[in-house]
C-alpha cells in the first residue's frame, strides 16, 4: 500500500511515527515491508541564519523517525551541546533569539554546503536521510525558495507594519503579535518537489497530519499544481483535525488560523480544507475529529477518534481510522 502524508514538524513527525505503526513498519529508523510512505514536507518555515540553511520540519521528521530527535522540545538533536551558540552570543551575533545546537549545526553545514555546491532541496534531504533512515520518503514540497512571512505592527515604529520571517515570529515573538497576514512568499511561483505529484496520483491513501493548518499543510497546499493534484487522486483524502474542544492540540494554531479568519475549531478548520465532492477546491473525503465534538462539513465524512498522540501506540489506532476512513482494506 501506499500512504503519502502532507505534514509539518512536530505534530506531522508524530503522526507519522503512528501511520507507520499502522502499517505494521518499525515507528523509528527502516524496516522490511509491502507498504510505502511518503511523506510531503513543508518547507515554508524555512532560514538562513548564520549563513546556515535550517529547514526545520524536515529535520523535526528526519530525527524523530531516524531515533535523533530530542523529544522533550521536539525539535534538535537528543543530547545537544549549545557551545557554538554560546560563543555566537559573545560575538553579540543575531539572531540571539534562534538556538542552534551542536549536533544540529552538523546538519545545517551539509545542507549549506550541498545547497551552495547546486543540489536540490530533495537531494540534499535524500543524502542526509541515508544517515538517519527515517522508513519514510521523506520529500520537501518544493526545491525552490519559499519562505512564509507574517505582517505584524512593527513593534518599535508604532504606526507602521512590518513583515516577520516566520521564525521570528513564532520563536521570537511567540505568535503573540496579531497578524495583519501571513504569506508564503515565493510559493506562487514554486514548483512541486520531485515525486510530490508521482506520489500523490500513485497514492491509495492521502492523509494530512494534524499539523498547523495554516503555515503547515496551508503552506504545502500553496504551491501550484499541489492542490490540483490531491483533487485528482483516485485515494481517500482524509485529514485529522489539530483543534480539540477549540483549542490546538500543540502549538500556537490559533493564532494563524485568526489571522486568515478561520475560528479555532474542528468544524471550521474542516470546512477550510473542504470537501472534494461538493466544493469546487475542496479537498477531504474523511475528517477525524475528538470524541464529543459536534462537527459537520458539508460532503466530508467526519468520524469522531481520540486524537491525543500520547505514545505511539495511541496515534497508530488514530492512524488506522485515518487510513480506514480513507476505503483501504488494513487486513
Ligand atoms: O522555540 C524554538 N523553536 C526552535 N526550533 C523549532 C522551530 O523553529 C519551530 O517550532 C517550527 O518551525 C514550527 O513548526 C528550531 C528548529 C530547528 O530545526 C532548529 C533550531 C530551532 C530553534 C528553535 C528555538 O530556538 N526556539
Amino acid at each position: 500500500m501506499k500512504v503519502v502524508v502532507v505534514v509539518g514538524g512536530v505534530g506531522g513527525a508524530r503522526f507519522l511515527l503512528g501511520v507507520k505503526a499502522a502499517l505494521g513498519l518499525p515507528p523509528i529508523g527502516p524496516g522490511e515491508s509491502p507498504h510505502e510512505v511518503t511523506a510531503v514536507v513543508n518547507t515554508g518555515d524555512d532560514v538562513w541564519m548564520h549563513g546556515l540553511r535550517i529547514a526545520p520540519d524536515l529535520d523535526t521528521c528526519m530525527y524523530t523517525l531516524g531515533g535523533g530527535i530530542d523529544s522533550e522540545r521536539g525539535w534538535g538533536h537528543q543530547g545537544e551541546t549549545w557551545v557554538v551558540k554560546e560563543e555566537l552570543a559573545a560575538y553579540d551575533a543575531e539572531p540571539s533569539w534562534f538556538g542552534l545546537g551542536d549536533k544540529d549545526i552538523a546538519t545545517h553545514l551539509i545542507r549549506s554546503q550541498m545547497l551552495r555546491a547546486g543540489y536540490p532541496l530533495s537531494a540534499v534531504t535524500e543524502a542526509l536521510c541515508a544517515r538517519w533512515k527515517p522508513g519514510v520518503r521523506l520529500l520537501p514540497m518544493t526545491d525552490d525558495r519559499v519562505e512564509t512571512h507574517v505582517v505584524v505592527d512593527d513593534p518599535d515604529q508604532p504606526g507602521q507594519r512590518k513583515a516577520l520571517h516566520f521564525q521570528e515570529w513564532w520563536v521570537r515573538y511567540k505568535a503573540a503579535l496579531p497578524a495583519h497576514s501571513i504569506v508564503p512568499v515565493g510559493a506562487d511561483e514554486a514548483k512541486p518537489g520531485p515525486g510530490v505529484l508521482e506520489a500523490i496520483a500513485e497514492a491509495d491513501a492521502v492523509l494530512f497530519a494534524p499539523s498547523n493548518p495554516v503555515v503547515s499543510i496551508g503552506t504545502v497546499l500553496a504551491v501550484p499544481g499541489i492542490r490540483d493534484a490531491l483533487r485528482k487522486t483516485a485515494a481517500g483524502v482524509v485529514g485529522v483535525s489539530p483543534i480539540i474542544g477549540g483549542k490546538p492540540v500543540r502549538g500556537m494554531a490559533d493564532a494563524c488560523l485568526t489571522a486568515i479568519g478561520v475560528e479555532t475549531s474542528a468544524e471550521a478548520v474542516g470546512r477550510y480544507y473542504g470537501s472534494r465532492q461538493t466544493s469546487e477546491d475542496g479537498l477531504l473525503d474523511g475528517w477525524l475529529v475528538a470524541p464529543g465534538e459536534q462537527v459537520h462539513v458539508p460532503g466530508v465524512a467526519v468520524r469522531p477518534v481520540p486524537l491525543l498522540m500520547s505514545d505511539v501506540q495511541a496515534t497508530a489506532e488514530m492512524a488506522k481510522a485515518a487510513l480506514e476512513l480513507s476505503g483501504v482494506d488494513l487486513d
